[in-house]
């Protein structure tokens, strides 16, 4: 494992990351599915049609070993039954005290309640099944490619120790952010998700004539956003707080 093959990999999710938006918008927003919205009340802790959907198929889940995959976090992470098919001898590439960093609680907020009013269009078809079922397969793209930074972080310590050394010792946040960060990578990162959206959100048509209306099926510069404001930050913030505990 090194930074390239990485880096490859989420280059890899964020087709998954883009095709699962695309599935999500063929649904208007479908609002009953995150109802109870009770003032006050912690959507995540609340128990929501998806709540519900997210937390029992997470159950399911476990029991076919998904979750002894490293790469793998799950939204509800108490109580989970063990897995029921054969073990895997997954390597062990991160650092045991860095390895259970969850940011889940913050994706699901910032789906529900920042994403999805940017590309779920108005109104209700009562298809609550179905688009909980993608909003699974949003949450979980999104919460792998951002829990992915663990490695991420691993592949650069063990690439440059002493470069990072001293700031662990230290708890310097700030300085481990700042030698983390590539902004030309982002910047490539952000185009490309763009244009990913572009490409494979198309309508796909025989004759020439359809190359006049652009429009697709999830605006690209919300996926470039998502990246920007939320992807990319939360994946950095995950790297930061894997580091501080690399030397535990
Ligand atoms: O490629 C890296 O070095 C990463 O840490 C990943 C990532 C990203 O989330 O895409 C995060 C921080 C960097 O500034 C660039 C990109």
């Amino acid at each position: 494992m090194d930074l390239e093959s990485v880096r490859d990999s989420l280059i890899r999710q964020e087709d998954t990351i883009v095709f699962s938006l695309i599935e999500r918008a063929k649904f208007p927003i479908n609002s009953w599915a995150y109802s109870p919205p009770q003032n006050g009340v912690d959507a995540f802790s609340a128990s929501s049609f998806l709540h519900s959907f997210v937390r029992e198929s997470e159950t399911l889940h476990a029991k076919a070993g998904r979750y002894e995959n490293p790469e793998e976090n799950p939204f509800f992470p108490d109580d989970l039954p063990p897995s029921m098919v054969p073990t895997h001898d997954y390597k062990q590439v991160l650092h045991p005290a860095g390895s259970s960093i969850n940011v889940n609680k913050t994706i699901w907020d910032i789906y529900l309640n920042k994403l999805l009013p940017l590309f779920a269009a108005e109104g209700d078809d009562g298809n609550y099944g179905l688009t909980a079922a993608c909003d699974l397969a949003c949450l979980q793209a999104i919460s792998r490619r951002i829990h992915y930074g663990k490695f991420v972080a691993e592949v650069k310590f063990k690439e440059s120790p002493e470069e990072y050394g001293p700031a662990i010792h230290d708890q310097d946040r700030a300085g481990l952010m700042k030698m983390l960060t590539f902004e030309a990578v982002e910047e490539m990162v952000k185009k490309r998700v763009e244009k990913k959206a572009t490409v494979f959100g198309q309508e796909v048509n025989l004759s020439d004539n359809s190359k006049s209306k652009e429009t697709y099926k999830v605006d690209p510069s919300v996926v470039s956003r998502l990246y920007e404001e939320w992807v990319m930050p939360l994946t950095k913030q995950v790297q930061v707080e894997y580091l501080l505990r690399r030397l535990d």
